[in-house]
């Protein structure tokens, strides 16, 4: 029987989780630890808090590029899979700083999975993203649809997912590279949500304003071909896409192929139609003007969800906007009274 203090023989079944202190990590770290599977996390707490990280989950302060402590820390806790959430996510912040982004989503991705690769780790599960489709010519979007990011938030993914594509070819890694759509709501049982109060997203938004952190919410453009003129996109909730990830790490595990797959429920709701199931929820009506487009906004984003369904055991159980609303609401309100 193999010696169970020997790092040579010991089995890796620790998850190591990069920014698992921000909000979609954090998530995934509840879902991990609620299948009773090991984990660590390593956040530079840049955008995530301390307080994300469950009591008794191991949080390494320090750089997902940090190629040193990456290694220290999969030789210390015996990882076998990386999921890599750590990174830059704020579309306009991209184009003004795109070198930040290159440095923080690419350049970091490229020493971590270069640390993965000389620890000997065999699974990677990446945090991609439906921007890397750019402005999609049909929906829904299959994952064999042409990549034309418009932007460098967009770019810098699309980059890691082709350096993981190429270090599988080359490597004994396998990857699940999981392009998420519109991210939404909370942990239904209330033990994480969106935190940040700089989050541009538009529920988060819709909260804030719920809460009395904000005047207004702005529409950004109702003059889209739509079918009421607003934007429309796939909202999945937080803690499906988080069972999505774990679904992955069993997919890897038994074996599985390496993947790129959307996540997203395949139905979108519009701006209009979001704001209108908050002010149901709330009992109220919100103060909603409608103002110009915002730059790069493609007018309909909903995900093919044909690949996922076939090569996940994954079964969506938050699959409707009421339910995205009223968690996200909960938590804003949460958090109004322990951060007021
Ligand atoms: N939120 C969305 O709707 C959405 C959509 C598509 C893809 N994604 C991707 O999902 C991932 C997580 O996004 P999120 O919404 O939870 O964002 P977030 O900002 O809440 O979380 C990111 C976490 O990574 C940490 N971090 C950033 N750079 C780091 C580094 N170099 N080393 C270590 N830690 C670092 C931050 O402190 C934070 O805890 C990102 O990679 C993002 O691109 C998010
Ligand atoms: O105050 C707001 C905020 C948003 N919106 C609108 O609401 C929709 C959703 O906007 P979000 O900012 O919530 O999300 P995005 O669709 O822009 O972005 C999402 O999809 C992107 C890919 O296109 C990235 O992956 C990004 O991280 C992810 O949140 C858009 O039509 C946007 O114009 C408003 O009308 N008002």
């Amino acid at each position: 029987m193999a010696n169970p203090t020997s790092r040579e023989t010991a089995p890796r079944e620790t998850v190591l989780v990069t920014g698992g202190a921000g909000y979609i990590g954090s998530h995934v770290v509840l879902a991990l630890r609620d299948a009773g599977r090991a984990v660590v996390v390593v956040d530079d707490l840049s955008t995530g808090r301390r307080a994300a990280v469950p009591d008794g989950v191991p949080l390494v302060v320090g750089s997902a590029g940090d190629a040193e402590l990456v290694a220290a820390t999969i030789a210390a806790h015996g990882v076998g899979t990386v999921m890599h959430f750590a990174g830059s996510i704020v579309v306009p912040e991209s184009v003004e700083k795109p070198l930040d982004y290159y440095r923080n989503n690419t350049v970091n991705s490229l020493a971590l999975v270069g640390a993965c690769v000389a620890s000997g780790v065999e699974r990677f599960i990446f945090s991609s993203t439906a921007a890397v489709y750019g402005m999609p010519d049909a929906m829904p979007i299959d994952e064999e649809a042409p990549t034309r990011p418009i932007n460098p938030y967009g770019r810098s993914k699309l980059m890691t997912e082709w350096m993981l594509r190429d270090t599988a070819a080359a490597h004994g890694l396998r990857y699940v590279a999981l392009r998420y759509f519109n991210v939404a709501g909370a942990d239904p049982a209330g033990r994480s949500g969106q935190s940040s109060r700089l989050a541009t997203h538009l529920l988060k938004i819709a909260a804030q304003a719920a809460t009395g952190q904000r005047a207004e919410i702005q529409v950004y453009g109702d003059d889209y071909p739509t079918p009421d003129g607003t934007c429309v996109r796939d909202y999945i909730h937080v803690s499906d896409l988080a069972a999505a990830h774990v679904a992955a790490l069993v997919h890897l595990e038994a074996g599985g192929d390496s993947q790129t797959l959307n996540c997203g429920y395949g139905r979108g709701y519009s701006v209009r139609e979001v704001l209108d199931m908050v002010e149901t929820v709330l009992g109220r009506p919100l103060p909603v003007r409608t103002a110009g487009r915002r730059a790069g906004d493609p007018p309909a984003l909903v995900a093919g969800t044909e690949r996922i369904g076939r090569t996940l055991d994954w079964t969506p159980r938050h699959a409707d906007l009421e339910t995205i609303v009223r968690t996200a609401l909960a938590w804003e309100e949460k958090l109004v009274v322990a951060v007021p």
